[in-house]
């Protein structure tokens, strides 16, 4: 058994990067619910515990409280935005609401350099998402760091061997947020770091391998990573009781049906059906422009498609989706505690309840990055390890508004043209996901003397280690200003582009 810090989870949407972050530092952690029964969090062999963030408001009305246990017991305690607020909250300092918000990057000054920031620059990018901020701290807490919206971004009591920080030190966008995780951990909570992470591959073949017994699999593949490395650990635990279904939803990128399909029969030795819904799927979108609606009806066409499939491949009752753990996480049921919908992703919320098939998801607890290591030692050949992610829903949720097949042509023009200049300018890899975005709007220009009244493309690319936190990519202007002047000269019906310069969050990396 391994000594551990457990996260206590109070709803914020990178709490499991948390975990994450102490395990890569050898520290034993996993994500349990606020309320958990104290034996439970006892029974891990705890030498401290974090207090995630969450969407709640210490102050209002119902908003989840400290164990009282923790109250009473000597562990060392990290409060991580809400968690950091409800110390305060609870030991009788003051959280207020806030003018003037801060979301995204923010510079903190570390007054006291001691232990939480022992042998790290005074000044360090952090990165921030909240509404709330602390305005007077308890008593026995003197502030560590603060920064232009947080007067007490860090704060700490020494002697009780309690810190809070305001910002987010599990997301790669703190620069210095593992330091600070390390700190906690083995000088504040004295850990010894003894958890090595197992071979997560062996472990996932053999938990497939028990789960499905004898029956057989479908998985869906998508010609993503995700799904490619899941067919892989399936297949390595069942062989031939295992058949792939590749799904054209009509919502596919140019020419990437075909590509998919002969990568696929290059280098695996899995049988594989291709299934052409295309007209399903369309049909079932006509005149529908809610994002959420757009994703539970792909959710649902996927599982009918499925099940269609293995009704005719005998004892099939399982099927594997490369679902990872953002998905889960993002598709999470509204619930002030525990979190709140983001997205539906379409692999998990959208699923219907009626679903005939069982799921098999060997990826289930993975980051993205995790999965590219474990496609890596299954030998999945680089170039699709390193793809770029492409969401189910596909195209459907990139043409903002109505999805149309124009509309959908207009899209996969404008994007194959980004993709083909991104790769001659050597950035693909540079950049973690990168994709064209067709506006419902249209504005006005003038193009051979006469005017145009069309359509907006608007472009996106990211930095991401993890897809739960982003950063737009800074391409160089002249890419940009190539793939501007070829998309316009290009595309029929498109006369201006647009760069996005958001980050994730407040958005996200797709438009809907
Ligand atoms: N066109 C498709 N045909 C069959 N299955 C699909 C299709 N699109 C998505 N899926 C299923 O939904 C899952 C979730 O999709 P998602 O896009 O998150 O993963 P991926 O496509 O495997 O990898 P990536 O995120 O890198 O694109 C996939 O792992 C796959 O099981
Ligand atoms: O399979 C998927 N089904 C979905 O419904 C879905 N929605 C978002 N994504 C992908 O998830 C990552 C994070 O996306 P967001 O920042 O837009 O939430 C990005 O990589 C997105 O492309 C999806 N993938
Ligand atoms: N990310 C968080 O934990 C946010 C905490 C709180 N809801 C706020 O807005 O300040
Ligand atoms: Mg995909």
């Amino acid at each position: 058994m391994h000594e551990s810090i457990p996260v206590l989870d109070f709803g914020s949407q990178t709490a499991q990067l948390i975990v994450r972050r102490l395990r890569e530092l050898g520290v034993y952690s996993e994500l349990l619910p606020h309320d958990t029964p104290e034996a439970d969090v006892w029974a891990l062999q705890p030498r401290g515990i974090v207090l995630s963030g969450g969407p709640a408001s210490v102050y209002e009305p119902g908003a989840p409280q400290l164990p009282p246990w923790l109250l009473e017991s000597d562990l060392p305690v990290l409060g991580i935005c809400y968690g950091m607020q409800l110390q305060a909250h609870t030991l009788g300092g003051r959280v207020e609401g806030m003018q003037s918000r801060e979301f995204g990057p923010a510079e903190i000054t570390v007054v006291d350099p001691d232990l939480l920031f022992a042998d790290m620059p005074t000044q360090q990018q952090v990165w921030m998402s909240h509404g709330d901020h602390i305005a007077a701290l308890p008593p026995g807490f003197r502030v560590l760091a603060h920064s232009p919206g947080a007067p007490f971004a860090a704060a700490g009591d020494d002697r009780r061997r309690w810190y809070g920080i305001q910002f987010h030190p599990e997301v790669v966008h703190t620069r210095f947020g593992r330091d600070i995780l390390r700190n906690f951990a083995f000088r504040i909570c004295k850990c010894r770091g003894d958890w090595q992470p197992e071979n997560f591959v062996a472990e996932a073949i053999e938990r497939v391998r028990a789960q499905v017994g004898d029956g057989r699999v479908i998985c869906a593949l998508s010609g993503g990573v995700d799904s490619a490395v899941a067919a892989l650990i399936v297949h390595h635990a069942i062989g031939d009781r295992l058949t792939c279904v590749f799904v054209d939803n009509g919502l596919l990128r140019q020419g990437e049906a075909e590509q998919v399909v002969a990568t696929f029969r290059e280098h695996f030795h899995i049988p594989l059906i291709a299934v052409d819904a295309a007209d399903e799927f369309l049909e079932a979108l006509a005149g529908v422009a809610d994002p959420e609606q757009k994703r539970t009806i792909i959710g649902e066409k996927f599982v009918r498609i499925f099940e269609r499939e293995a009704r005719r491949i005998e004892g099939a009752r399982f099927l594997a989706q490369g679902t990872l753990y953002p998905d889960v996480i993002e598709s999470r049921a509204p619930d002030r505690q525990k979190g709140v919908t983001i997205k539906t992703h379409h692999n998990v919320g959208g699923l219907p309840a009626d679903m005939q098939l069982t799921l098999v998801e060997p990826l289930r607890y993975l980051f993205k990055d995790e999965v590219r290591a474990a496609g890596h030692a299954l030998g999945l050949p680089d170039e699709w390890v390193w793809r770029h992610p492409f969401p189910g829903p596909g195209l459907a949720v990139r043409v903002l508004g109505p999805v149309t097949r124009e509309r959908l042509a207009t899209l996969r023009a404008a994007d194959a043209i980004f993709m083909q200049e991104l790769r001659i300018a050597g950035l693909y890899r540079a950049t973690q996901q990168a994709f064209a975005v067709l506006l419902p709007v249209r504005s006005v220009g003038v193009m051979g003397d006469g005017r145009t009244y069309a359509d907006v493309v608007a472009l996106r690319a990211v930095t991401t280690e993890d897809y739960m936190t982003a950063d737009w990519a800074r391409l160089p202007a002249e890419l940009l200003a190539r793939v501007s002047s070829r998309i316009v000269n290009e595309v029929p019906g498109v006369n201006r582009v647009v760069y996005d310069i958001s980050s994730k969050p407040p958005a996200t990396i797709e438009w809907e």
